[in-house]
């Protein structure tokens, strides 16, 4: 299979990633296990911040952390200069738990609670993404109690309908999310935000979806929102310094996928940024993205163990896997296509065709309808590649299941970065309803 990603092999015919041996990892810490390349990471996020430099464009790449996060994740954001998006009190708990500089946390969401926004007030946060007119009074008036001044931007829905899934589709008119710029609802929430005397309106936020693979749905995001300014921005004696352009830059997980390179989306913004206010004479603002699957998604595999088969005679075969929809909820949300191989017969043909079923008590816990593998028999290690993206941080315990134990591997050393759940982690909230007392 030509078309497949490349893998690194080791002597023994075992997939490697970061220099260790997967099986070896697999045996050591079980499975179902999420296997990050730490220096990929690193290297996604450093793409993006020297496109910026090349470009000379002065910007935040702010990492969507709801990708993956986790201390560990933060951590390294923070080491590599990222930004860092969050949209709830959980992922904010957690940057903040990780020491992540609060100035550089920007907080999105279509409905933060009271609590959220306080959270965020306590931490003096870099930014809050004003997402609709519920929050623009509540924000203003939980500051002004405090006497506090913050940052905002205006999260817009721009009217472009990125060509992707129906549902990771975000910025067409017909969204929950942000302020409709065609019904003139950004205006009136300018005029509003800029009034108000507690907020420091930076700028506007747009996201128009993700596993995006061209760039004219951000140039159209782009202009429009320049459109706006020139209809408003005298007008409301108000200047913008900041234009988020949101993430949404895609990945390749199968052939099917055909991404542009990180550098062709970041030069694509900031050229028609830089064309369009050279046109509007006005100085260049600061650019912000918030990718997230960009940066993490192409960077982990999850390993499982084969286990039971199943023949359905001149239909198929189910091959059954350890894990399923409880670590990888995207199959069955999005259909979304994953490729796999064998870990421990790597060199082996690919000569065998399989379901790949999850072990979840529902029909449509299937992760791969057709991988092409060779002959798998129990205890194999099955690798499903690309899944750093919305595979842990869409995770549950449906059936109860345990959350996978999540590492970073980096020059042949591996630190666990998240703990697999324990039976005890299973029930640590349930309470019972009578004690049973046990006599002998
Ligand atoms: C507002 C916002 N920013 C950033 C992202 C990150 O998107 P992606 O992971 O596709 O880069 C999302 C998710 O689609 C989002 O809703
Ligand atoms: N969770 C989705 C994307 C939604 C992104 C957040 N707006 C995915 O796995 O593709």
């Amino acid at each position: 299979m030509s078309s497949r990603l490349k893998h690194a092999i080791n002597n023994n015919g075992h997939l490697e990633i970061g220099g260790m041996d997967t099986v070896e990892l697999a045996q050591k810490y079980g499975t179902p296990l999420m296997v990050y390349d730490e220096q990929a990471i690193r290297e996604r996020c450093r793409t993006f911040v020297d496109a910026f430099k090349e470009k000379k464009v002065k910007a935040q790449v702010a990492y969507a952390s709801k990708a993956f996060n986790c201390v560990a994740i933060c951590q390294l954001m923070e080491q590599e200069g990222l930004s860092l998006d969050v949209v709830s009190g959980g992922e904010l708990y957690t940057a903040l738990q990780a020491q992540f500089p609060s100035e550089k946390i920007h907080f999105h969401g279509n409905n933060k609670t009271k609590d959220e926004l306080l959270l965020g007030l306590d931490a003096k946060i870099g930014c809050f993404v004003v997402d609709n007119f519920y929050e623009l009074e509540l924000l203003h008036k939980l500051a002004s109690e405090r006497n506090q001044q913050v940052n905002i931007l205006l999260r817009i829905s721009p009217g472009v309908e990125a060509h992707t899934h129906e549902y990771i589709s975000t910025g067409q008119e017909d969204s929950k999310f942000g302020f409709d710029l065609a019904s003139g609802q950004v205006k009136q929430a300018l005029a509003k935000a800029t009034q108000l005397p507690f907020y420091n309106v930076l700028g506007l936020h747009a996201h128009i979806g993700s596993q995006i693979f061209e760039t004219e749905g951000f140039a159209l995001a782009i202009e429009k929102m320049a459109k706006f300014l020139d209809e408003s921005e005298s007008e409301l004696n108000w200047e913008l310094s900041v234009l988020n352009v949101g993430g949404g830059f895609g990945i390749r997980y199968n052939e099917e996928d055909k991404p542009l390179a990180i550098h062709q989306y970041v030069y694509a913004i900031c050229d028609k940024v830089q064309q369009l206010w050279s046109e509007r004479n006005k100085p260049m603002p600061e650019v912000w993205i918030e990718p997230g699957r960009s940066i993490v998604g192409d960077t982990a595999t999850t390993l499982y163990t084969v286990g039971s088969k199943k023949t359905v005679p001149g239909i198929r075969e189910y091959l059954s896997i350890d894990g399923g929809m409880s670590d990888n909820l995207r199959v069955a949300l999005y259909q979304a296509k994953y490729e796999a191989a064998l870990a421990n017969k790597m060199n082996e043909a690919n000569d065998f065709t399989y379901t790949v079923a999850g072990k979840l008590c529902e029909t449509g816990d299937v992760l791969i309808h057709d991988a092409q593998l060779p002959e798998a028999v129990e205890d194999d290690v099955l690798a499903v590649f690309c899944t750093g993206a919305y595979g842990y941080s869409m995770a549950n315990n449906y059936n109860r299941m345990k959350r996978p134990a999540v590492l970073f591997v980096k020059d042949g050393h591996a630190q666990t970065v998240i703990k697999r759940e324990t039976y005890e982690d299973i029930i640590k909230n349930d309470v019972a309803i009578f004690s049973k007392v046990i006599s002998d």
